[in-house]
């Protein structure tokens, strides 16, 4: 008998109290020992439509919902007496006519809170066919009202929700996509958006309704008790067990070289990287996977959430290693050099190379022109000679440099070099370099899966470093990303570093994180589509959130303390809305900007559990409520940053990556969002309004 678990059983197992929860586990895991449940005193649910619904007893008030047929056992529902019977009664659960994939389907006529609207019985069906998907006439437009009974199950609706559904109108929508299956919500919503009606998958392709890739969303076959541990030991983590199929594909496929997972912010990318690497290290028990991201903070998270997927710690833990870009660099260094690397910081940098270029006597270069000149050329690329130098094509910098030019700076450079090996210093640029040739010429690697994530703000230098860190083998490398998120580093082409991604580059669609309202203003930000060096196209329309909230806030005032008292009275209503102070962020643009957020926030409830930070430490994290301050000319983009550009290119860069640092905080809200600036207010403002 197969032994299977939906979502809406943890879902509703993860409210329960705990000593509710430990009953509910032991009855589980006696049930999956024992599918008969001897002992539960199941028995039918008469009230239901479904003959199958079952329930079973926890202890004096809580029932398990059981969904039984021929040979499988799904556990489906949890809860107190009435409403467990209820849930029970309200739902069929079913392989779809048309899709094939077994779905939890609301019984339409016992659910009370969808109303229809009036124009239901004002719009007879076979009017509908005029209306184009943008709506019609002096009603609220509905969306859907041309698509017929065919289109509509080919998208997976239910067929009792078919009439519901054309009667939608847009601001009904997630009302109703509240009840239908989320293969059926995210076919409508990416229509309302594109206008276009995606191909069905052919439905004979799955005989099995339970490994239809739509059913496997949101019910999972569970084989053995380590699987059910994992299954209930973090309930609220549904990406733990239960992954969009896009997400699922990415996870079981195999490359045969490097690979790379794109998609906007909030679509799912981290949970593919984490899934992956867990795959990865549970198929071969030999296995070392290097698992990594950007910053320390954003590695200890993908620690924790491996512990989601994997909650036991023999074996497979340990061979799973999580670390920064850096941290993992510093290590290996170590491993090669006895001690961690002494890295020069930009003061030091800046000293040598005004020293170097007194000493050569060098002229009509300004000194943020040199230190850009190193950090994204010289030292980013490992440049060793005159020769490197000379060939280099200076990716990202339009300003042409002749060769003359080159052969007078080259010098400065060398003597720059020179001086951070007198003074035993390094720079992450030089370690990763140095460690790269090492690795390219061993045989032997130190793991044999290297999974990146945040990888569009791996350097050169670093790239090439994961490149010869992981085997040349299939799935030796794989890298998940969002380009409209690089704000750390200048475009680079992959390919040219043997980091050939091309055709084994997906983008996911769905986004999970943030609200419907906020994702589609965020997005305004960013180009439709963005290419990068080696020409793959990030496509960033038909991206969908699969729910909605407020519309996100645009707040101009006239001073900075007017500015305050606006952001403090969001935060205020945030609180009063049940929202935890940990759940809230409000970001700025600079660290010395801090002060300013802690300042609107001072003596609210709970001041000190709340974020205040820079945008730039924003990426990765996610809160309910989101306030990014400060949004003044000058500020965003930083007006000393665009004095620093050495030149035209690195302007457009610089008003690219300020454009991205805002898109990377305001997509960090599920729920609520607010941006403040005091005028003249960021120009990027009107942009996201527009
Ligand atoms: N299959 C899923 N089911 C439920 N929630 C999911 C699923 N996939 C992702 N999520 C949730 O969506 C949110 C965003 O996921 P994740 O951090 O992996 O996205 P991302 O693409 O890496 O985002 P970013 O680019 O902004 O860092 C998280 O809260 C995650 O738990």
């Amino acid at each position: 008998m197969t032994f299977l678990i939906a979502d809406s059983f943890t879902a509703a197992f993860s409210r329960l109290s705990t000593p509710d929860q430990k009953a509910v586990k032991a009855s589980v895991f006696d049930l999956q020992i024992d599918p008969a449940g001897n002992g539960l005193q199941m028995h039918r649910i008469e009230r239901s439509k479904d003959p199958n619904f079952w329930s079973a007893r926890v202890n004096r008030d809580v029932r398990l919902i059981l969904h039984k047929t021929g040979d499988s056992l799904l556990v489906a529902y949890v809860g107190h007496h009435d409403d467990a019977y209820a849930w029970a009664e309200r739902r069929r659960i079913e392989a779809h006519p048309r899709t094939g994939a077994i779905q939890i389907v609301e019984v339409r006529e016992r659910v009370e809170d969808v109303a229809r609207p009036p124009t239901l019985d004002l719009v007879p069906a076979d009017a509908a066919g005029e209306r184009g998907p943008a709506g019609q006439g002096s009603h609220a437009p509905t969306p859907f009202a041309a698509l017929d009974d065919d289109a509509l199950l080919s998208m997976g609706v239910p067929a009792d929700w078919l009439a519901d559904v054309r009667a939608a109108t847009e601001d009904g929508f997630f009302a109703l996509a509240g009840h239908l299956p989320a293969e059926a919500a995210e076919a409508l919503l990416d229509y309302a958006a594109t206008g276009v009606l995606a191909a069905a998958l052919p439905p004979l392709e799955y005989g099995d309704p339970f490994a239809h890739p739509d059913a496997l969303r949101r019910i999972r076959p569970i084989v053995g008790e380590e699987e059910l541990e994992q299954a209930l030991a973090f309930p609220w983590e549904k990406w733990g067990v239960f992954l969009h199929p896009s997400q699922r594909a990415l996870v079981e496929r195999t490359f045969a070289g490097p690979a790379r997972v794109a998609g906007s912010a909030g679509t799912g990318k981290t949970v593919v990287a984490i899934h992956r690497a867990v795959r990865l290290a549970r198929e071969n028990p030999d296995a070392r996977v290097l698992l990594t991201s950007f910053s320390d903070p954003l590695a200890a998270e993908l620690a924790r959430k491996v512990l989601v997927l994997a909650p036991e710690t023999g074996g497979l833990v340990p061979r799973i290693t999580t670390a920064s870009f850096t941290d993992i660099a510093g290590q290996m260094f170590q491993l090669e050099h006895g001690a961690r690397p002494r890295i020069a910081g930009d003061a030091l940098l800046r000293q040598h190379l005004r020293a170097a270029a007194a000493d050569q006597g060098l002229k009509g270069f300004p000194e943020r022109f040199l230190l850009s000149e190193w950090t994204n050329v010289v030292d980013a690329w490992g440049l060793r000679s005159f020769e490197a130098y000379a060939a280099v094509q200076r990716m990202g910098r339009k300003s042409r440099l002749g060769p003359n030019q080159r052969a007078r700076l080259w010098p400065v450079f060398e003597a720059v070099r020179a001086a951070l090996a007198a003074g035993r210093y390094t720079t992450w640029a030089d370690v990763f370099t140095g460690l790269a040739d090492a690795l390219t010429a061993r045989d032997r690697k130190p793991f044999d899966h290297v999974v990146i994530d945040e990888a569009q703000d791996l350097a050169p230098a670093a790239l090439r470093f994961f490149a010869a860190l992981a085997p040349a083998k299939p799935d030796g490398l794989f890298l998940s990303g969002d380009v409209g998120q690089r704000i750390f580093q200048h475009p680079f082409s992959w390919a040219s570093l043997g980091v050939d991604v091309r055709g084994r580059s997906h983008t996911l669609k769905v986004c999970y994180r943030t609200s419907q309202q906020i994702r589609r203003a965020a997005d305004r930000l960013l180009p439709t589509v963005l290419r990068d060096t080696d020409g793959l196209e990030d496509e960033r329309r038909g991206i969908i959130s699969v729910f909605d909230g407020p519309a996100p806030q645009v707040k101009t005032l006239s001073s900075a303390a007017e500015e305050a008292d606006a952001v403090r009275e969001a935060v205020a209503g945030w609180l009063a809305d049940g929202i935890a102070p940990g759940e809230i962020g409000v970001f700025v643009r600079t660290p010395q900007l801090v002060a300013r957020a802690r300042a609107a926030i001072a003596g609210l409830a709970g001041e000190s559990d709340m974020v205040t930070a820079p945008m730039s430490l924003a990426k990765g994290l996610e809160f309910r409520a989101v306030a990014v301050m400060a949004l003044d000319e000058g500020i965003l983009p930083l007006d000393e940053r665009v004095a620093d550009a050495a030149d035209e290119a690195e302007l457009d860069d610089i008003y690219e990556t300020e454009r991205r640092l805002l898109y990377v905080a305001c997509t960090r809200a599920r729920e609520h969002l607010v941006l403040t600036g005091v005028v003249p207010a960021s120009e990027y403002l009107a942009d996201f309004t527009a």
